[in-house]
């Protein structure tokens, strides 16, 4: 049974409702309840009012539930119910019809706003105000007589909500309260929504909105102060508009406070995070693109490292996940970690889920080179094809986003590869989990971590590659887990792969599975998010999750012309099975390390490029870090049948915002 915290009645677009603040005790909640608390209305004409006691609130069960108690049909644009954890504001206001607008004004009080002290404070930001109708006033706690008639004429005016009749009611003061809430029904994109809610006196309105507030003020999860850092060329310019239009008018609505910096020069944001104080602060946004997030990352892990006194140029170094989370609002022109992180890439949802304080743990990689350490990857690290068009895109920056088709096209038509040497260690424990069973044969007494594919097997025999066991007992062992798609699923919310712990500390005594590949490659890719955007319906690694510690690597061996064609062209259409292209493997692992061979003077290396930046290296050694950094961000929310893609012949398109995508960004961009 459900706790009732409080239950009154009140009006919604004339209709009859009783409103009850609740909580969903399927969770065993009810003892922390005290019963002397509880006290559920019998009649639906009263109002029953309790305080609600506030230090046993548990947000994630509290939820306001109307009931409509006339008998019309339901108004569908009424919600059943909304979880406390999505309620964005409640404000407390008097409103008069319109035409008797003049002759009430000049008897009104002046606007004032109690609040309780165990409330958190409500400040109205100035847009709220100028967007407000005109007739609208501020509640004071002393009555005005109109608020006695209100009273008066209340039992006239629920019968008249069933004859559908107007009743001299109407032309009284409204005492209102006006709920604002996150709609969440389409389940990628986030939406305001908001309630009028006409109460029978000012006292029931003074108790809601004091409730309300109160059970607001328990959302410990949600941030009140924020830095945002704003790049005003990402994207063509318009991350400017879509911070100042769009976006800070809903964190002034929910009363959160933010400082906000506009860059100046490339590296701004990252300096200030490694070198300014941010004690004040319960998270940092960054508004912007893939680039622009990049350096909020680096700043922040960083500043940690530095205050921890960790030596990142070791290898081998373990990094430490910083306090602060990051907030994402999309602005720039590929967008991949919100796609990654949201689903989508729209500004509104992202405020939305830093507001609400939704909260997603990333995989994070380190970059070393035979110096010591290069970069933090949060997307991904190419070498060769795609390194070699952000090298020639460089070079054409006063083309704008059409340098990238333009570079990339040159590059198809020189068709390079890359004698590249790989020590690749495994993610041994999922191999074991993602091959078919029928396709697993155990060679080393059922031990998991001594498996071979027989299809993988075929590959190894029939390609170049050697392949070499790393064991350092000297047993031998081989290893091959290119991934096949069937039975793997899409990261998402509350994914159950990301949050296995136990996965690690099973395996921890296990030496690591490492394999050697060796051979000509047009591209070397690894990917620690899918990479979806605009150009790749499900990126380049639908299946890669963004927190169980591992990263995909994906290899494609030189071939025709036409079998590299059709990479890109998967790569852009449906990647869920890149990996049955003959010239394409995709391994789960946990650290890699690229080494271009040079054999002789005239043979160019490739370039690399991470998070869409060229780096250096002779050699290139990647090295995940589990859930190093803590995102404002939901995961992807999919439906049940959604989950698992079992069909490669699957044609549906489980990612809807996707379909969306150009015509959205092109929208975004000519506003
Ligand atoms: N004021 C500035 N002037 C010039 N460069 C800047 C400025 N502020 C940030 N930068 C740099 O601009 C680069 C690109 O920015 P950002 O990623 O935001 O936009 P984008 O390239 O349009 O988007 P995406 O990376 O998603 O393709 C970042 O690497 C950042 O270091």
């Amino acid at each position: 049974m459900p706790s009732i915290l409080y239950s009154t009645t009140c009006y919604i677009s004339n209709d009859f409702y009783r409103l009850r603040i609740y909580v969903d005790d399927g969770n065993n909640y009810s003892d922390l309840v005290s019963p002397k608390n509880i006290k559920l209305a019998t009649d639906s004409l009263d109002f029953t009012a309790t305080s609600i006691p506030i230090d046993h609130i548990k947000p994630s069960f509290t939820r306001l539930n109307f009931e409509l108690l006339n008998e019309k049909k339901p108004n569908n644009n009424i919600p059943t119910t909304i979880p406390l954890k999505y309620l964005l504001n409640v404000q407390q206001t008097t409103s008069l019809p319109k035409n008797s607008y003049r002759n009430f004004s000049t008897s009104l009080p002046t606007p004032s706003l109690e609040t309780s002290s165990r409330m958190i404070s409500l400040t109205s930001s100035p847009i709220l105000e100028q967007s407000e109708e005109r007739s609208r006033i501020m509640l004071t706690p002393n009555s005005s007589q109109a608020m006695f008639k209100r009273r008066q004429f209340s039992f006239r005016r629920f019968l008249s909500s069933f004859s559908n009749t107007d009743s001299d009611v109407v032309l009284l003061y409204k005492t209102l309260i006006k709920i604002k809430y996150i709609d969440v029904s389409n389940s990628f994109q986030w939406n305001i929504k908001s309630l009028e809610l006409e109460m029978d006196s000012e006292d029931i309105a003074n108790e809601l909105y004091i409730n309300l507030n109160s059970c607001l003020s328990t959302l410990e999860q949600r941030p009140h102060r924020l830095l945002a850092f704003v790049n005003p060329l990402s994207g063509k310019g318009r991350a400017r508009y879509v911070y100042d239009k769009k976006v800070l008018p809903v964190f002034q609505e929910a009363n959160i406070f933010v400082d906000t910096i506009y860059t100046e020069r490339a590296n701004h944001a990252q300096e200030y995070i490694v070198n300014e104080m941010l004690d004040d602060y319960d998270g940092l946004i960054c508004v912007g693109g893939d680039g622009m997030f990049a350096e909020l990352c680096h700043g922040l892990l960083l500043r940690t490292a530095r205050d921890e006194q960790i030596n990142i140029d070791d290898p081998h170094v373990n990094i430490i996940r910083p306090n602060l989370r990051i907030g994402i609002i999309p602005a720039g022109s590929t967008d991949a970690v919100v796609f990654g992180t949201t689903g989508l890439n729209d500004p509104i949802t992202s405020a939305l889920q830093i507001i609400v304080g939704e909260s997603l743990l990333i995989d994070i990689t380190t970059v070393h080179n035979e110096n010591g350490f290069v970069r933090f990857m949060a997307t991904m690290l190419a070498y060769g094809f795609f390194g070699d068009i952000i090298y020639q895109s460089d070079n054409w920056r006063c083309l704008g986003p059409l340098r990238y088709d333009l570079a990339g096209f040159c590059q198809f038509l020189r068709h390079t590869s890359y004698h590249t040497e790989l020590t690749i260690t495994l993610s041994s424990h999922d191999s074991v989990e993602i091959c078919h069973p029928q396709t697993i044969t155990s060679i080393n007494n059922g031990s998991k971590t001594s498996i071979v594919s027989s299809d993988c097997q075929k590959l190894i025999n029939s390609s170049n590659s050697t392949l070499t066991e790393m064991n350092s007992m000297n047993k031998s062992y081989d290893i091959i887990s290119k991934l096949p798609t069937s039975n793997l699923g899409f990261c998402r919310q509350n994914c159950e792969t990301c949050a296995e712990e136990k996965q690690t500390n099973r395996n921890k005594d296990q030496l690591p599975s490492q394999i050697k590949r060796e051979g000509r490659y047009t591209t070397i890719n690894c990917l620690n998010m899918p990479c979806r955007c605009a150009k790749s319906k499900y990126g380049m690694s639908p299946f890669v999750h963004l927190g169980d510690g591992t990263f995909d690597l994906i290899l494609v061996k030189r071939s025709w012309r036409t079998s590299f064609l059709r990479f890109l062209w998967q790569v852009a259409n449906d990647s869920r099975s890149i990996e049955d292209l003959p010239n394409v493997e995709r391994y789960r692992v946990r650290e890699v390390l690229i080494r271009p061979i040079n054999k002789g003077q005239r043979k160019k290396a490739g370039n690399w490029a991470c998070d869409g930046e060229l780096i250096s290296g002779n050699e290139i050694q990647i090295r995940v870090h589990r859930q190093a950094l803590n995102l404002f961000a939901s995961g992807i929310k999919l439906k049940e049948k959604q989950q698992h893609i079992d069909s490669k012949s699957e044609t549906t398109n489980w990612f809807p915002c996707m379909r969306n995508t150009k015509k959205k960004i092109s929208q975004e961009s000519n506003s």
